[in-house]
């Protein structure tokens, strides 16, 4: 599997596990003050309220660990940095919970045998039960109840403690085989679903490029034109739109091909898109015409844009077989003229503009003969 989707599986699976637990908060400090109650039947209750203060301590801090956990929002980094973290917090309250078959554990009573039964076979199911989105937690969590489980036969020698310890050995066993079942099962969920995020956002990201050159199709071209006006328009800043148009491409279709005139618009899209500013936003419009929306931008710096796609794509050496082929653009240049302008009336402006570069000689850049917005102030827009 792919290390990167490994790696976020993991991350997704200890969310899963912090999800699981955080309503520790409400029933742990419940069960610490029960059980500490009722252990004041054998121990002396100092003893007791010094326990249940402790695990008190200890449930604040690994629900605190839970809390920052999901409020820090965790990169697939650092998860091994949070899965430690949450692994030594979490572990306290599981070793202060076993604990107490040592210090709680009184030989031959029966009462005392089964509360503190009680008390493991509890922590077994509730580590399965929650802990098994995460392997490694769940094993971490797992196993201070299965060494405490094995402690009877230590503290109070006997064939019954000893059958007493096989038999929690054996339940433990179980319960992890169980949690490990739940494990597969979720961890097959989680993949399954970060697989489809993955192909959701490829094809979102596909269904927003042209098919043969790979840069914006015309409806994503024009949803960003609008969006760009928009924001134009409520800061009063500048906004141009370039319309770029191959010159004689006709040509090049007639002369050598169709496939050799997809090669042509191809490479020619591939230059412009690298001589245009990363906020810039490149698209075909159809056929041999291009669009570039060029946000926070005045006149001289889209003329200067203009001018240095035109010289990029004039610099380009293509060849068919062993024929040249000759590639230049005729540019357009437009201005956001007033707020809330629409886009048909720049794209149309930017358009006559073009028709004038081709009709002064081609392989040139023109533009529109009126005033920007930048001129005409912000436009008074409430929210
Ligand atoms: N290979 C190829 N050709 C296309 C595609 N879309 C449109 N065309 C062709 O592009 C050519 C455009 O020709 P014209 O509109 O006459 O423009 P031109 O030859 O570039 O002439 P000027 O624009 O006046 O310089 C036509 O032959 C279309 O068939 C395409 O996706 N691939």
């Amino acid at each position: 599997m792919d290390p990167d989707r490994s790696a976020r599986i993991r991350l997704a699976q200890l969310h899963l596990y912090v999800d699981n637990h955080i309503n520790d908060q409400f029933l742990a400090p419940a069960l610490t003050v029960v059980a500490a109650a009722l252990l004041t039947r054998w121990l002396p209750v100092e003893r007791v309220t010094i326990w249940a203060v402790v695990e008190l301590a200890i449930i604040a801090i690994y629900i605190t660990c839970y809390r920052r956990f999901r409020a820090a929002k965790v990169q697939v980094a650092d998860e091994r940095v949070w899965r430690r973290r949450i692994a030594w917090a979490h572990g306290a309250h599981m070793l202060s919970w076993s604990s107490i078959i040592v210090w709680g554990w009184v030989p031959g009573d029966a009462g005392n045998l089964m509360f503190t039964m009680m008390i493991h076979l509890g922590l077994v199911s509730l580590t399965a039960a929650m802990s098994n989105p995460h392997r490694r937690l769940l094993m971490s969590d797992m196993s201070i109840p299965i060494v405490a489980l094995l402690a009877p036969p230590l503290l109070s020698a006997g064939g019954f403690n000893a059958g007493l310890a096989l038999l929690g050995v054996f339940y433990c066993m179980l319960m992890l085989c169980v949690a490990f079942k739940i494990h597969g099962t979720t961890a097959e969920a989680i993949e399954l679903r970060l697989r489809n995020e993955e192909l959701i956002s490829k094809l979102e990201h596909q269904a927003r490029l042209d098919g043969l050159t790979g840069v914006a199709n015309r409806s994503h071209l024009l949803a960003t034109g609008n969006a760009e006006i928009r924001r134009a328009s409520r800061f009063g800043h500048a906004m141009a739109l370039l319309m770029l148009d191959i010159d004689h491409f006709k040509e090049i279709n007639d002369t050598h091909g169709h496939l050799v005139g997809d090669r042509v618009l191809k490479a020619v899209s591939d230059a412009c898109a690298l001589a245009v500013r990363h906020c810039d936003c490149l698209g075909r419009l159809g056929g041999e015409e291009f669009a570039v929306i060029l946000p926070e931008t005045d006149l001289p710096s889209a003329l200067a844009a203009a001018e240095r796609l035109r010289e990029t794509v004039a610099a380009l050496q293509l060849h068919h077989r062993e024929f040249p082929l000759k590639t230049t653009v005729s540019i357009g240049v437009a201005m956001l003229q007033a707020p809330g302008e629409p886009l048909a009336q720049l794209l149309h402006r930017a358009d006559v503009a073009m028709y004038r570069a081709k009709n002064s000689g081609r392989n040139r850049v023109e533009a529109e003969v009126t005033a920007p917005m930048s001129d005409a102030g912000p436009e008074a827009v409430t929210a």
